[in-house]
Formats: C-alpha cells, structure tokens, sequence
C-alpha cells in the first residue's frame, strides 16, 4: 500500500475484478468476480432507491439537437461528448451523442409526461453506462471514458421547497448507501466554478483514498428551474395555471467500487464489506487421512444451514494446501473463514476467522447460525469505524495558506480552513498550491480568510483531487 496507484491495478488484476486490456483507452471489461461484486454494490443501491423511485431505461444516443438546447450544460460536456455521425455507409442527417449523463435524453420526455401537478413529484433514476471522453490521466475506475456503473436519478418538484427537501433526501439516501459499504465521507456544498454544468448549487460527497488524494464519489444537483425552461417542463397548478418544474438530479458511478476496493483493501489484497462480498463466508475443510469424509460431510451440511438463512457461501473443497486457500480467499477479500478439522468434529465446534483484524476464535456449531450473524455485523461496524478514524486522522485544520502548503506537500489529506467564499480568492487559494476546493462544509460567521484576510463567511475544505 505505500504506492497506491501500483497497488490498485496489481489487486484489480489478481482479485479478478476487471480486464483493463480493452483495446479502447479509459474502457475495461467486468470479470466474473468483479462483475458480481458490482452486482453486490448495485443492489444496495437499487433497494434504497427503489423505496420512492422509479426504475426506468433512456436511449444511449441524444440527437445533437437536445444536447445543445441548454448553454450552459453542453459548454460543461463539449469536449467530453462522443459522437455517432454514420449508421452504417449513410451519413447521419443529425449527429447523435453517446450520453455523458442523461439530462437531455430525459428531459425532452419528461415535458411530455408533466402536465398536471398531480403528475408531481416525478422520481426516476437508472443504472447505465455512460460516455465522457475524459482527456485527463484515466484510472480504472476512477476515471474512465465508458462509465459502465453510473447510476443517476432525476426528479421533477412543483415547488422550490420540494426541489429543495429532495437534495436534503437524496444526501441521506447517499448517506445510508456509504455507511452500508462502511466508506467515509466528507459532503461539501462545491464552490460556483465547479458545480455541475447547469445546476444552481451542488452537493459533493468526497472521500480520501490511501495514497491521501480525495475522490469525488457522489453528487446531488439542485437544478432549479434552468432545465424545467429549456426543455419546457409545466404543470398545471391546482388554481389551473401554467408553471414551471424544479428538478434534482444525483448520481454516483464506479468510483464507489474503486473506494470499497481502495479504502478498505491492505496488503493482503481486498477486504469486503459482508454486505457487498460476493462470498460472505468460505468455508475450509481441515483434511487429513482419518475422518476425512466426516469433515467433507459436516461443511456440506453446515454451508447449507448457512445459505437457507440467505448468506453467500463458498465450500473449498480443492484437493491443495489450506494455506494457499487462506491466501486466495483473504485476497479476494471474503470477510468470513470457517476452518472445520478432525478436532473440531469430537467437540462440535468450527473456527472463525475475520479478514478485518485477522481474529480467531472457535465457535459451537449449534448456533453457528447467530455467531456468523453477529460476526459479520461487527465486521462491518468495526470496518466502518476505521475507515472512519482514518479518514477524520487525516483532515486538519489550518491558519494559513503557506501551512496549507506544507501539509499538503507532506501529507496531501484535507484541509479546513476559514474562507472568505468569493471566487478570485478560491481561484487563487487553488493555483498558488495546486488544490481544488471542495467546497464549503459549513456557513460560519467570525474569523477572517485564511488567505485574503477578508471577513471569512464559511468552513471550507480543499485538497490534491483525483
Ligand atoms: N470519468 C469518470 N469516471 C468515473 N466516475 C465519474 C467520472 N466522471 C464523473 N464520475 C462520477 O459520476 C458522478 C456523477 O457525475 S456528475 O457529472 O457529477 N453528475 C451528473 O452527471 C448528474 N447528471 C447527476 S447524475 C460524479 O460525482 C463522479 O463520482
Ligand atoms: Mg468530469
Ligand atoms: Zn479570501
């Protein structure tokens, strides 16, 4: 872990997560372990969304027409945007864009499906791949030119209060997400400069990744009323007037995968949460010559009894040393080992062992049932609290634009500071010490800029980005 970058491609490549061999750069393909463990992640997500969302599926492509109807979106996604011009021999009449996000595939439907109030509020969101041909340093995962996990939600409010309480509600929602995947998390509102291409303010999720760089892995838009314009968005009010909608939109890609991959990973390799661990529990049997088969036949039955009560189990029953199974499995990051040998047997008993802190400890096989249960909760909390600890280790606050530097400079990390909130000041905080911003944490009166010396209005933060 002392080269994070080197140690995130070797884990992709050894763990079977993805194929970054693709002969299209910034594009990977989904290996069958990796595939799942998305489908894991995915699934968390689906079952919190789908409480008050609806699952829908857009077009990929987005006639040039509808990208180019809002100014300020498409001068946000221009050199971004990849483009179809032919189908086939034929030469298109109308480019067609491979979707960056989905505002204006969406948006242009929505106007014909909103025509009452009580056609309100519109929540639909969809998990999707989409296109940005990103011309900064690409990372699988992290920064890719095919988005394959991009799941972005979409809603239409009658009033600005609702639109408003919807941002409140989409940042819980995120909130609850990254506490099931134990991730840590910083919410800041972004500063003007780089909110999303259109939205009237943006809410970010950072998180640090181990070699101390923060990464961007959720947002929340309020978009006003911008779009609702553009594309003419209406309802009819109950007092039978014309008005306009205010929409949200939020989304998180990839990048959640690579930070359950990178934050809670070590140099055993991956170290899942129980909730997204493809396999839950391996179970390993202890073979020597006598009692061999009475093993064998009480880790069937015990994967059995675990998988009616729904975990994910894997029996490694290879003919191979348990040594080089311990390896494999902790590299593939299985939160659960249960070792069941010949000694084990005469006292009905099985021990476990944590990935997380490497614990081990017998347990009765008569309620094998709860301790897993247990264990794998306190798996996770105690995975949580040390993605935690760290992160929160390695935010500090700072008085001054030099100490900044320093720390920055030695540590990378976040750093808080009093910030006076006007843009030449940010811009200048950025370039002199080679940041971004993350935004603002807190409105807080009293203090003065910790560069400009000017009345400070907020806690900021800011750090070395991916
Ligand atoms: N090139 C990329 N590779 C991986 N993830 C990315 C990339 N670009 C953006 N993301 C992730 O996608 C999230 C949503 O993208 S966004 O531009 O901020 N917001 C939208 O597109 C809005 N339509 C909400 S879905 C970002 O927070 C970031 O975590
Ligand atoms: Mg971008
Ligand atoms: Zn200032």
């Amino acid at each position: 872990m002392t080269d994070f970058s080197e140690w995130f491609h070797d884990i992709l490549e050894e763990a079977e997560i993805i194929d970054s061999r693709y002969p299209v750069k910034g594009m990977h393909v989904w290996l069958p372990h990796g595939f799942q463990l998305r489908k894991e992640i995915l699934n968390i997500l689906k079952n919190i969304l789908d409480r008050d969302h609806d699952e829908v599926l857009f077009p990929l492509l987005i006639p040039e027409g509808e990208l180019a109807k809002e100014g300020i979106h498409v001068k946000g996604f221009e050199d971004e945007v990849y483009w179809i011009t032919h189908g086939g021999l034929t030469e298109l009449n109308q480019k067609l864009a491979l979707r960056p996000t989905s505002e204006t595939a969406m948006y242009p439907m929505f106007a014909l499906w909103v025509r009452s109030h009580t056609d309100l509020p519109l929540k639909v969101y969809q998990t999707v791949n989409t296109f940005r041909y990103e011309t900064k340093h690409t990372r699988p995962l992290i920064r890719v030119r095919e988005i394959t996990t991009f799941t972005e939600a979409h809603t239409v409010h009658s009033t600005r209060k609702e639109a408003e309480e919807q941002v409140e509600k989409a940042i819980e929602i995120y909130k609850e997400y990254f506490d099931m995947l134990a991730l840590p998390y910083v919410i800041t509102r972004r500063p003007v400069w780089d909110k999303f291409p259109g939205a009237d303010y943006t809410m970010a999720f950072d998180t640090i990744m181990p070699d101390g760089k923060s990464l961007q892995i959720g947002t929340v838009h309020n978009l006003g009323q911008t779009f609702a314009k553009t594309f003419e968005i209406t309802f009819e009010n109950p007092e039978g007037d014309h008005k306009l909608g205010y929409q949200t939109c939020y989304g998180l890609s990839d990048r959640v995968i690579a930070s359950v991959i990178g934050i809670h990973g070590d140099d055993s390799g991956l170290c899942l949460p129980p909730a997204v661990s493809p396999k839950q529990i391996v179970i390993v049997p202890i073979i020597f010559k006598k009692k061999g088969e009475e093993v064998l036949e009480k880790c069937r039955s015990l994967k059995s009894s675990l998988e009616k009560e729904g975990f994910r189990v894997h029996l490694d029953d290879r003919d191979i040393r348990a040594g080089k199974k311990y390896y494999e499995w902790e590299m593939r990051g299985v939160p659960l080992r249960i070792e069941i040998g010949p000694r084990d047997l005469e006292k009905n008993s099985a021990v476990l062992s944590r990935r997380d802190n490497g614990e081990k400890f017998s347990a009765n096989l008569d309620n094998i049932c709860d301790e897993v249960e247990n264990t794998l909760k306190s798996i996770t909390s105690h995975m949580k609290e040390k993605a935690w600890a760290k992160m929160n280790s390695n935010i500090r606050p700072v008085e001054g634009l030099e100490e900044a530097r320093d720390e920055i400079e030695n540590n990378k990390g976040v750093i808080s500071f009093d910030w006076c909130g006007n843009e030449e000041c940010g811009k200048e905080i950025e370039e002199k010490i080679r940041v971004d911003i993350l935004g603002v944490q807190k409105e807080e009166d009293g203090g003065v800029c910790f560069h400009c010396s000017s009345k400070a209005t907020c806690r900021a933060l800011l750090a070395r980005t991916y």
